[in-house]
Order: structure tokens, then C-alpha cells, then sequence
């Protein structure tokens, strides 16, 4: 908490991770980042072709292809049947032993107008981005925080729980209504857990005494900006005009340099990531009561970010205010 040590918090070689949204964009560009560090590694998604091509490239990419494995599991992560599912098979798979790390990166984001698009997909983003993550992360706590009895403790190594979320979880921008409360609502959840598995932790310190999990847990989530993935090239198709002018500020990063950058700040040990400046000026507005990563940088962070946001929220509103001034309602003909 109090900054960083030399030590590599996040350790993947020879660990077995789990990836939602393994097949595309961040989550595939994740995938072939640990694959290369040495993991074993399950991707997760729906469409099965895109899941074949990901372990063939995993496998391509491996640090030891003899020492490793590559697995996939076709599954809709909306459905908290199929994440037990995911989370069993994993552990046959993988010799009886649960997986060590999971990454939620699953979704996708169907920008629009609130009024414009239809409550039921307001809903169904709810399900794809927010509960495609909690289920996952249930079925996986479940499994991992399984009490324990002291001599059926063995030497397990810390496990990784790790949330993608959007800066837009921080700040609004007019035409992500559908997308952005299930992202902050995941921080939230991030949030509420990262204190919650203290108990747990707190009791795998007595585990020669008492029952307690198997293993100690640390909880993370990433905050990209705009990823220049297969999702993004969809979302532009819906995205108001209005909305990429508020995202001017945003210059999308490619899918490997998320990963990377994102690796990086886990081999650091960080717990809120975001990947680029504009995304930790945004996260230094909203830290609130979040654990820091440390406590004069993301101090100082936050006290920058709250005087640059006195001007940036009232610019991004007056902005909907004038494209409406200008252009009338989206849909009609502008007033000459
Ligand atoms: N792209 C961007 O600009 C940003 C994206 N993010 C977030 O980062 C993450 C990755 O985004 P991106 O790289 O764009 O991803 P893509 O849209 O390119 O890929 C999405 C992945 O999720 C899978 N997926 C979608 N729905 C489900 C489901 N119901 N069950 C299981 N798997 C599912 C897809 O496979 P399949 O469809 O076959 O199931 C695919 O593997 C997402 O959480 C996204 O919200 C955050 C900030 C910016
Ligand atoms: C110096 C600091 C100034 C800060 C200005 C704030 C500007 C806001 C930029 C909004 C960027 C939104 C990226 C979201 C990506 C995402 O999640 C979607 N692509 C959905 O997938």
C-alpha cells in the first residue's frame, strides 16, 4: 500500500489462468501475453471458432509449449449455471486443482441515446458486462474460499481475481447510459470484495488451526480506455456523433498494449489500473473511498485530477448543450 517493491506480485508462469472473453480483443491480446509468460492457460466465450483460433495462437506464442496447455470452454457467462460449469470443468481439466487466476473480460458496449435504445437492451448490457463478471466471479469464490481444514492445507500460492471495467465507470459521457452503470456497478463490486476477502485472508493466516480457504485471494480491475478491438469496430456503428466528440480526449489503445500495460501494473502489485494518463486522471477524480495504490501518488493524483474536473464536467455538459442548440434532436432536421 505504501508503494511498490521489487518483487513481482503476479507471478503467471507455471499457474493456470482462466480468461472470459479469451477469444477477442483485450481478453485474447491477455491470453497471449501470459501464454508467453509461461501459463497455462482456458479461454471462455460463446463462438467457438474464434476460441479454436485464440489457443492455436496461444500455443504459438507459448514459453514452453511441452510444459504448458491451452484449453477452451464455449459458454454464455450470462447464465450463472454455465460459470459453475466453467469453473468444474477448468478444475478436472487441470488435474483437481482450481484454477489460480481468473480474468473477467468478457462484454461489449452498445453506446446509444437512453430514449433512443429499447429498455430490454439496457437490460441485456446489464447481463453481458455486469453479470457476465459477478457470476463468474461467484462461481470462482465459491470454489476458492471453500473452507479448508488444517491438514488438508497444502502450499498454494496467492490467487488473482481481476474485474475489466471502463473509465467511463469514473466519468460520464452522454451516449454510454446502457454501458456505464454496469461498469461502475462492477467497481462496486470490486470495491465491496477487495474488503470483504480480508476475512478470508485474514483467516488463511490461522489455516494450521482452523478451517480457512486454501488460499489467500487479491481482487484487482482494470480500467481501459477506448481498445481498438473487434467490439470497438461495433460500437462506432451505434456511437451518437455527439458522444465521439466527448471522447475526443480518448486515443484507443491497441489490445496488446492494454494487456501489457495492464500486466505490468499487476506484476506491481496495483489494485484500481487504468492504462494511460487521461485514464488515471479520470480514475484520480473518482478514487473516493477506493484502496489506494499508494497513498501520496494516488493522493496527489486525485487533488491534480479534481481541479482539472472543475472545468472538464462543465465543458462536457455546455458541449450537449450546444450540439442540441446546433443540430436539434438526433434524428431531426436542424434548424437553417
Ligand atoms: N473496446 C473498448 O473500447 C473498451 C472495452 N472495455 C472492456 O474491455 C473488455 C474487452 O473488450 P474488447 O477488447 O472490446 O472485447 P471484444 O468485444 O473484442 O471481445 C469480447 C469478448 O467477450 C466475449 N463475450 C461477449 N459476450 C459474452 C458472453 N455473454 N459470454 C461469454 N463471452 C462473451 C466475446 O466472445 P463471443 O462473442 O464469442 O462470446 C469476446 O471474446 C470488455 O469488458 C469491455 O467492456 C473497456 C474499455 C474500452
Ligand atoms: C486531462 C484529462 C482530461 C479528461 C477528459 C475526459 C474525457 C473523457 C474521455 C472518455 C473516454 C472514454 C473511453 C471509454 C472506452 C469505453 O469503455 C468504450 N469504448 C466502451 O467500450
Amino acid at each position: 500500500m505504501f508503494g511498490f517493491g521489487s518483487q513481482n506480485e503476479f507471478n503467471v508462469e507455471g499457474q493456470t489462468v482462466v480468461i472470459t472473453g479469451g477469444s477477442d480483443g483485450m481478453g485474447k491480446a491477455v491470453a497471449l501475453e501470459l501464454s508467453a509468460k509461461g501459463a497455462n492457460v482456458v479461454v471462455v466465450a460463446r463462438t467457438v471458432s474464434k476460441l479454436v483460433t485464440a489457443v492455436d495462437e496461444m500455443k504459438a506464442k507459448a514459453a514452453n509449449i511441452f510444459k504448458q496447455k491451452f484449453h477452451y470452454i464455449s459458454a454464455d457467462l450470462t447464465d450463472p449455471v454455465e460459470c459453475e460449469r466453467v469453473i468444474a470443468e477448468v478444475t478436472t481439466w487441470n488435474s483437481g486443482a482450481a484454477p489460480d487466476i481468473v480474468w473477467c473480460c468478457a462484454g461489449f458496449s452498445r453506446p446509444g441515446y437512453f430514449v433512443d435504445v429499447p429498455i430490454q437492451d439496457h437490460r441485456q448490457q446489464m447481463d453481458t458486462i455486469y453479470w457476465t463478471a459477478a457470476n463468474t466471479a461467484h462461481a470462482t469464490l465459491r470454489n476458492w474460499l471453500n473452507p479448508v481444514p488444517p491438514s488438508g492445507q497444502m502450499k498454494t500460492p496467492r490467487r488473482h481475481l481481476i474485474f475489466t471495467c471502463s473509465t467511463l465507470a469514473f466519468v460520464p459521457i452522454a451516449g454510454y447510459s446502457p454501458y456505464s452503470p454496469a461498469k461502475a456497478a462492477i467497481r462496486s463490486l470490486s470495491d465491496t470484495l477487495s474488503q470483504e476477502i480480508e476475512m478470508y485472508n485474514g483467516a488463511y493466516t490461522q489455516r494450521h488451526r482452523s478451517d480457512a480457504p486454501a488460499a489467500d485471494v487479491k481482487i484487482h480491475t482494470v480500467f481501459p480506455m477506448g481498445i481498438l478491438s473487434p467490439g470497438f469496430d461495433n460500437e462506432q456503428k451505434t456511437k451518437p456523433e455527439l458522444t465521439r466528440k466527448l471522447e475526443e480526449a480518448d486515443k484507443p489503445q491497441t489490445p496488446s498494449e492494454v494487456a501489457q500495460i495492464s500486466i505490468r501494473a499487476l506484476e506491481r502489485g496495483e489494485y484500481l489500473i487504468t492504462t494511460n494518463f487521461v485514464g488515471s486522471v479520470m480514475k484520480g477524480t473518482a478514487l473516493g473511498p477506493s484502496p489506494k495504490n499508494s497513498i501520496v501518488g494516488d493522493t496527489m493524483l486525485s487533488w491534480l485530477s479534481n481541479l482539472v474536473f472543475l472545468q472538464v464536467i462543465p465543458d462536457l455538459r455546455s458541449k450537449a448543450f450546444a450540439w442540441g442548440k446546433q443540430n436539434g434532436l438526433p434524428g431531426s432536421t436542424p434548424a437553417s
